[in-house]
């Protein structure tokens, strides 16, 4: 690690893979590194930054706007590759990986929810969360059973023929989820997922989440500005100078 990076700064090392341990961390960042270019402007987003995050585990990430929470989320989730450092899941390396292989993974393990829910308004709730899995491959009964039961297990059993426009913020939060996590992803990667939102739904919301970590097994980062819901979730992570700091 460089000697300008944080001293408390998350390091990972051979450590990171313990030969003893039962499986590997699910998602592991190591010392990574983006830079944006633009004419004669260089940004160095990421310096080294680095973290663990185990399966079934729920971690905030705070940090002020514009300091690379954004650009972290694209990385590990096989959106964006990095200029330098190695992204491990499920303990293989996946910078080297081709296009289509990383596609292939991000598809069935990753999960992404955004601040604007990003539903399709013609469609119904469940007809949302259904499509996800009918292009996965899934039958159309299969799917909306699925679907139903997510939906259901996220409070929305009544509300499962509505339209977006037709839901509350909150309710269109997490008919969200229930998209992401309809593939059984083991990672959801939520980018302030309650920016839009008022306090009491954005609980709501934080609590969905970590429940469906809970019942699943499913690990989540979650982008927020919101310092009393991040207190809410398992550990909190900073971006400080480019690198990852327990908050
Ligand atoms: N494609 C890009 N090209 C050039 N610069 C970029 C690009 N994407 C991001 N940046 C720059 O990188 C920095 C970090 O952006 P990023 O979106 O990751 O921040 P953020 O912490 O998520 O911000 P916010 O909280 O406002 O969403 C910003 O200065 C941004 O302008």
């Amino acid at each position: 690690m460089s000697e300008s990076a944080d001293a408390d700064a998350q390091v990972y090392s051979d450590e990171i893979f313990d030969a003893e341990a039962a499986s590997p961390p699910l998602l592991v960042l190591d010392r990574v590194a983006r830079r944006y270019v633009q004419g004669d402007e260089t940004v160095d987003v990421l310096l080294e930054a680095s973290a663990v995050i185990e399966s079934g585990e729920v971690v905030a990430l705070i940090a002020p706007s514009g300091t690379g929470k954004s650009t972290l989320l694209h990385i590990a989730g096989l959106l964006e590759r990095p200029d330098g450092g190695e992204v491990y899941f499920d303990g293989e390396p996946t910078v080297g990986l081709s296009d289509s292989a990383r596609t292939a993974l991000r598809r069935n393990q990753v999960g992404f929810v955004y601040q604007f829910h990003h539903l399709l308004p013609e469609f119904s709730a469940l007809e949302n969360v259904v499509m996800p899995q009918l292009i996965r491959g899934l039958s159309a009964a299969e799917a909306r059973s699925r679907a139903k039961d997510l939906l259901s297990y996220l409070g929305l059993g009544a509300r499962l023929s509505h339209r977006p426009s037709e839901l509350s913020g909150g309710e269109q939060q997490r008919v969200a989820i229930a998209r992401a996590v309809a593939n059984a992803p083991r990672l959801l990667l939520a980018d302030e997922p309650t920016g839009n939102l008022d306090p009491v739904t954005s609980a709501h919301v934080f609590a969905t989440l970590t429940a469906l970590a809970r019942a699943s097994g499913l690990a989540a980062i979650v982008a927020t500005h919101n310092l009393d819901l991040a207190g809410t979730l398992d550990r909190r992570l900073t971006l400080r100078d480019g690198v990852v700091v327990e908050a």
